[in-house]
């Protein structure tokens, strides 16, 4: 290894690159950030640097901390090559050289490091590591089911593997036909899905879907009418020949089970039998199974409780959409299956998910401090970024660690393929708020062999993207900008399933690191509770509105008045949700203050507001006297009064 000493050589906790920061009592620094309780063991280790840095002013630190910083191509290249991780067998390598952690931070945190692979062990054994939700996390059994802790499990694994092959190969080879098709078989792929049970499939579609697949992938991943029409119009007459993969672990995710509802409709309205091209990837007896159960749907899919949504690429959630599209699955799970195994080496330098979690630790203090911007340069590999997002995010992003200190952890993660980005957001890396480091993804090959030619002499169209990555991640060096790289051979099932691999493992070491429960999600239930909420009082609303426009003459409402009629005691709970007050919300406060409307109600009108404009905008029957503009000239009523009630 080489000897690091001339890349932080000014002390050995010295963060890197310090002269990039004018002063050192700005509040904002990253000096300042409250370390969490749990890594008050660093801050103290940082704190006679920092009392020793206060005492040189700004300029001088600036150049004690140039004259350490490694700038010497000879050097540098000893810290490349010291540092340089390799996977033979997959072709992958990990380059965290310009990373600037030194030799004594690598030293502090190995006892953190030995840690986190005891637990990652007691993980794969099956220890219940996800303790909120009492649940194992099983997702690296996937790829290696005799790793799964009793044989049951086992079986399961490898029987679901068996049963998607093979419903695959029927699809792909016409053995299983739509009904009503003149195709004779299924040419497309509607998947319905959102987060975890989307966000895999459409990386792996877009990484390695051949030109001609067998079937066509596309996707409904949200609750937009507009966005699920365009597909439904886009598969035309194909509709006929679409199979419909509906994958939600839970089973009852709204998103999801509007998109559904949805593409039943247009096969109703086409006149297709939707249980004959439907399929079901959930978990037995959620509301999606008994559903896909009781209406005889075409095939149905577990998923595992013990794998999580956004960890579920290798399970049925990946394996059937990517099978049906020609994609080798078995490759991408051996691809999986090796890197897991490598990321199992104690030895710090030779596990390759440790390393980027060392680097990522380093980059943002064990805090989230810096974002990770992941700039693959290859087009098939767009999505990685985005799949990131929901893996990191997700699982690092918590409110509490695993004491129950409050530490509101994470990492945020953006980007999109280079060389584009260049001519996007590099200027501001380069130059701009110092608040990132960049992970490259390097592919070597850059078309399949016999098809390359010369540009310009001795220049083809892949050296200039070659070119592009190595002189981004030189200018960003050169300014300081800490980037990691991670090269493949080639995009194929194997090093995709491998880069899958390596960021779970990465993952969840960091998480140990920083001591949180990387599997749960508690934060989103909050989001999904308010929606409920908010459809629970459009329905009050309507009901209100409904009462009022049924007496002669029809009553025009003000929002106060709506407000006032829907107000009840279970609002004040509901409404403090809500609480992201508004001019009009604190003007009506205070004019209010004698009477009855309270300040939950007056929350309350903020909210009605809103549902108001967005029926009014969509031909609901409602209409609406005054400017939405100026809410409270606001006088509403429906068009047509139920007597059935049947808002109620
Ligand atoms: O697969 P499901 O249960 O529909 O959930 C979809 C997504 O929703 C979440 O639970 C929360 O966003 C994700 O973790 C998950 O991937």
């Amino acid at each position: 290894m080489a000897s690091l000493s001339g890349i932080c050589s000014s002390s050995p906790t010295l963060k890197k690159f310090p002269n990039q920061s004018p002063s050192l009592t700005d509040p904002l620094r990253k000096d300042h950030v409250s370390f969490p309780a749990r890594l008050a063991d660093r801050t103290l280790s940082l704190a006679p640097l920092r009392a020793v840095a206060r005492e040189v002013s700004d300029g001088a630190l600036a150049a004690a901390v140039k004259k350490g910083l490694e700038k010497d191509p000879r050097a540098l290249w000893r810290r490349y090559v010291g540092w340089l991780y390799q996977h033979k067998e997959l072709g992958i390598y990990l380059d965290v050289s310009r990373v600037g952690f030194s030799d004594e931070f690598v030293k502090e945190m190995e006892p953190r490091f030995q840690a986190a692979f005891r637990a990652m062990e007691e993980l794969e054994k099956g220890a219940i590591a996800n303790p909120d939700e009492s649940r194992m996390v099983g997702h690296y059994w996937l790829r290696d089911p005799k790793r799964a802790p009793n044989s049951f499990l086992k079986t399961q694994i490898e029987n679901t593997l068996d049963a998607v092959c093979k419903f695959a190969n029927d699809v792909v080879s016409g053995k299983i036909k739509p009904p009503s098709s003149p195709e004779g078989r299924f040419t497309q792929i509607l998947s319905v899905g959102i987060g975890g049970s989307a966000l895999g499939p459409q990386f792996v579609a877009e990484a390695l879907a051949p030109d001609n697949p067998p079937l066509k992938i596309r996707f409904v991943d949200n609750t937009d009418p507009a966005g699920i029409d365009h597909q439904i119009a886009q598969l035309g007459p194909e509709l006929a020949s679409t199979l419909v993969i509906v994958i939600s672990k839970s089973g009852g995710t709204p998103e999801t089970r509007n998109g559904l509802l949805e593409v039943q409709k247009a096969f109703r309205e086409a006149g297709l039998d939707f249980p004959k091209q439907g399929v079901a990837i959930t978990q037995e007896n959620s509301l999606l199974d008994n559903t896909a159960r009781i209406e005889g749907w075409l095939a149905r899919f577990p998923m595992f409780d013990w794998v999580g949504g956004r960890t579920s690429e290798m399970s049925a959630v990946g394996l059937l959409p990517a099978a049906l599209q020609g994609i080798d699955i078995r490759e991408m799970l051996a691809g999986a299956s090796l890197m897991d195994e490598a990321n199992r080496s104690t030895v710090l330098r030779n596990n390759p998910a440790a390393l980027l979690a060392l680097c990522w630790y380093w980059a943002t203090d064990g805090v989230g401090s810096k974002d990770m911007v992941i700039l693959p340069y290859k087009d098939s590999l767009l999505l990685f970024s985005r799949y990131l997002q929901q893996l990191v995010m997700e699982s690092l992003g918590k409110e509490f660690d695993l004491d129950g200190n409050r530490v509101n952890q994470g990492i945020s993660v953006y980007g999109n393929k280079g060389s584009t980005d260049q001519h996007a957001y590099i200027q501001q890396l380069r130059e701009g708020v110092h608040n990132f480091f960049v992970t490259f993804i390097e592919v070597l090959r850059d078309r399949p062999p016999g098809h390359d030619w010369e540009l310009e002499p001795g220049v083809t169209c892949g050296d200039y993207l070659f070119g592009m990555l190595q002189g981004t991640r030189s200018a960003l060096y050169a300014n300081n900008r800490e980037s990691i790289t991670v090269t493949v051979q080639e995009v194929t099932p194997r090093t995709v399933g491998a880069l899958i691999a390596l960021y779970e493992r990465a993952v969840g070491i960091y998480a140990s690191l920083v001591n949180i429960n990387a599997y749960h999600q508690p934060g989103v239930e909050a989001g999904k509770k308010a929606a409920g909420e908010v459809l629970a009082l459009q329905k009050r609303v309507l009901a209100v509105l409904n009462e009022a426009s049924c007496k002669e003459p029809v009553e025009p409402l003000t929002l106060e008045e709506v407000a006032d009629r829907c107000h009840a005691p279970e609002d004040v709970h509901t409404l403090s949700l809500f609480i992201s007050s508004s001019i009009m919300c604190t003007t009506l406060f205070i004019k209010n203050h004698q009477s009855s409307i309270t300040f939950f109600t007056c929350m309350q009108i903020e909210m009605i507001y809103k549902i108001i404009a967005h029926m009014a905008a969509n031909d609901r029957a409602l209409i609406v006297e005054g400017s939405c503009g100026s809410p409270r000239s606001i006088k509403v009523f429906l068009g047509e009064c139920n007597i059935d009630g049947l808002y109620a």
